[in-house]
């Protein structure tokens, strides 16, 4: 196709989307009839990776109609669209690339994109081939979500893995809570690891834990004035807790609890959570813990009623032959590609993290709960007069 003719066909489909999407306003004519004012279309540009087509609402259109009516334009051109733009002038992209329907994990070749993230937490590739890497510091709370086989462990071993390699184990700590028994046992021995429970009993001492160093850390802010651990004199190594399968936990009142107040102090405090569920419900998942968990990761799902609950509406389209594909919900909804650690890789390249000395912080035999760690910790007890 000639590009000025490609341009024309753009043009046309983009007519015909605001049509649909009623992206317009209607004047009556003095002779009675209705003249629609479409969106003008301002440039079309055709690149080999895609087609953008910039145009500007007539004033007086709601802009919001376009966010509403959105999966008109994914209708007439495909799920890889994006939209940019606010109030009037917006560009509607294309992408033509697809998604790799593999993507192996290679720490090399990712290791430059992490530059300058102190938390990077590895999301996936998208359509146009972009790394989408965040920094728990501002996104410390994580849903990762779906059925069965869709890719949820994997996703988190390779989470785990970059941090590994990217954190020394004086700056990393990690907690992690596999009560399927069936993903964690790979991080055992590592350095960065302090604790692999596969019990209730050791889930709760974990948690205990970790509720008693949000205090310690909430103190330490207010004795030295700051308001994030990253501006004490001396550094204090990030926390994460990393739990796969949250079900199993989440009848338990007293560790919901302590989940909830982790999740929901811990960003300045410097501990981040990842929680995996297979089969998200309202009672699992209330509104105020998927309130905290901001980044949520909706790998394929059984129906529309769970990926809605997820916050990742489509991930019920994903198909049985793509796992380690998902939508990720941040600010706005994108679909990726995960990057494939298998466990053998995993193995292989966590050897070199492990030691010979290493234990579990809570075993059996490790001091039983305080009375203090079912106390309710608020905002004031950690945060006191830290900003004053
Ligand atoms: N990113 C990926 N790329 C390619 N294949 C993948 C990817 N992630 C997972 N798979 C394939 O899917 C299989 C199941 O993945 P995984 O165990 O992570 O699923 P899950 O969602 O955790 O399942 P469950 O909830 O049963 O533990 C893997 O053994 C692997 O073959």
């Amino acid at each position: 196709m000639s590009g000025l003719w490609a341009k024309l066909m753009a043009r046309k489909k983009i007519i015909k989307a605001f049509r649909s999407a009623d992206l317009h306003l209607t004047y009556k004519m003095s002779d009675g009839n209705e003249r629609l004012i479409l969106p003008k279309i301002r440039n079309v540009t055709i690149t080999d990776a895609s087609t953008s087509i910039t145009f500007t609402l007539p004033n007086g259109l709601d802009p919001k109609l376009l966010k509403k009516n959105f999966y008109v334009f994914e209708q007439y051109f495909g799920q890889n669209v994006e939209l940019d733009g606010e109030v009037k002038r917006f560009t509607l992209t294309v992408n033509k690339g697809s998604l790799p329907k593999e993507l192996n994990y290679n720490y090399v070749k990712l290791e430059p994109e992490l530059e300058g993230l102190e938390m990077p937490i590895v999301c996936g590739k998208d359509c146009a081939g972009k790394w989408m890497i965040y920094d728990a510091i501002t996104e410390p709370n994580c849903l990762i979500s779906g059925e069965p086989g869709a890719g949820k462990s994997t996703q988190l071993r390779s989470i785990l893995a970059t941090l590994i390699q990217h954190k020394t184990p004086d700056q990393l700590h990690i907690y992690l809570g596999d009560l399927k028994m069936s993903e964690f046992f790979l991080f055992k021995d590592v350095e960065h690891v302090k604790s692999v429970c596969v019990y209730p009993e050791d889930m709760a001492r974990m948690l205990a834990h970790i509720h008693r160093e949000l205090k310690r850390r909430g103190e330490l802010l207010n004795k030295h004035r700051v308001t994030h651990i990253t501006k004490l004199p001396k550094a204090e190594p990030f926390i994460l807790l990393a739990i796969d399968e949250i079900v199993m936990i989440m009848d338990d009142k007293q560790m919901k609890k302590q989940i909830v107040q982790i999740t929901s102090l811990g960003r300045a405090l410097g501990i981040y959570c990842i929680l995996s569920l297979q089969r998200p419900s309202h009672d699992i998942l209330d509104t105020k813990i998927r309130g905290l968990l901001t980044v949520r990761m909706g790998f394929r799902t059984t129906d529309a009623s769970n990926s809605k609950i997820i916050g990742t509406p489509g991930s019920e389209r994903i198909s049985k032959t793509t796992p380690g594909r998902f939508l990720v919900k941040r600010d706005e909804l994108t679909e990726l590609q995960a990057p494939y650690l298998t466990e053998e890789d995993a193995e292989e390249l966590l050897d070199k993290y492990k030691s010979d000395s290493w234990t579990d912080m809570f075993t059996k035999e490790v001091a039983k709960c305080s009375q203090s760690d079912s106390e309710v910790l608020t905002e004031e007890d950690v945060f006191y007069d830290a900003t004053k």
